[in-house]
């Protein structure tokens, strides 16, 4: 299993209070899945997300990382296992505008240690590839339309070769057609092997993954 969490508990301080957004999520995930989850406005989905990608540590419960237990790990030890196995794509892009396509690519390699400058090479130019941007190398993003600024986000995602992809609305910007054409970058993304959660509002975008599963009452529901 590539993500095993059991019984995971998270809530949020409003004022006096300790409002519980997750009270108790379970979620295995096999290598090679690819996971929607939908829910209400509000239901902690972004929350559950940030949990996957360590960015955020839960309150309670336990989170397994390809059979490594993640409870109680420093920061340091967190942040290197992010850069290395876990990437995000998110609605907003959040790509740097000073900077060209190649080179926003490339960010993910400035947190990984190892690996020589030719194979980041190698990866950058084979990610750009893979999402149709190879004529585009040179352009910053102000030069790019909205679904090409998020092929240079699942380029980035994709070049350090991440066990895990977590996407929150990554067709929340685009239009139909657009969206369309990532959703199926990512089912490529998927048939390749690559594990795969998905946040969406859209039962549309939802039908797109093999499994679906709805955030409500703070714990996961099938379907
Ligand atoms: N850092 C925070 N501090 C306090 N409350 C927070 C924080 N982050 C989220 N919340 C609250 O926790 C609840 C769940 O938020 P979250 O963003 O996870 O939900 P969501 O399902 O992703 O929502 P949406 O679909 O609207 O993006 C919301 O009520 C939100 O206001």
């Amino acid at each position: 299993m590539i993500v095993e969490l059991r019984g995971v508990c998270h809530g949020y301080r409003r004022g006096a209070d300790l409002v519980e957004v997750l009270g108790g999520v379970d979620l295995c995930l096999d290598p090679g899945d690819f996971v929607a989850v939908m829910g209400a406005s509000g239901t902690g989905k972004s929350t559950l997300l940030h949990i996957l990608g360590c960015l955020l540590r839960p309150a309670g419960g336990s989170y397994l990382l390809d059979g490594e237990q993640l409870q109680g790990r420093p920061e340091r030890e967190l942040a290197a296992l992010r850069s290395r196995r876990i990437a995000h794509v998110f609605q907003m892009f959040y790509l740097l505008p000073h900077l060209d396509v190649v080179q926003n690519v490339a960010l993910p390699f400035l947190y990984q240690e190892g690996l020589s400058r030719s194979e980041v090479r190698y990866r950058v130019d084979d990610a750009i590839d893979r999402v149709g941007l190879g004529q585009r190398r040179k352009h910053r993003p102000a030069e790019l339309s909205g679904g090409e600024l998020q092929r240079v986000a699942i380029a980035r995602a994709l070049a350090p070769r991440p066990d895990l992809i977590l996407a929150d609305e990554p067709t929340g910007n685009l239009d139909a057609r657009t969206g369309g054409d990532i959703l199926d970058l990512f089912q490529a993304m998927n048939d390749d092997g690559h594990t795969i959660v998905m946040v969406t509002h859209d039962r549309h975008v939802a039908s797109r993954a093999g499994r679906l599963v709805t955030l409500r009452d703070g714990t996961l529901h099938d379907g």
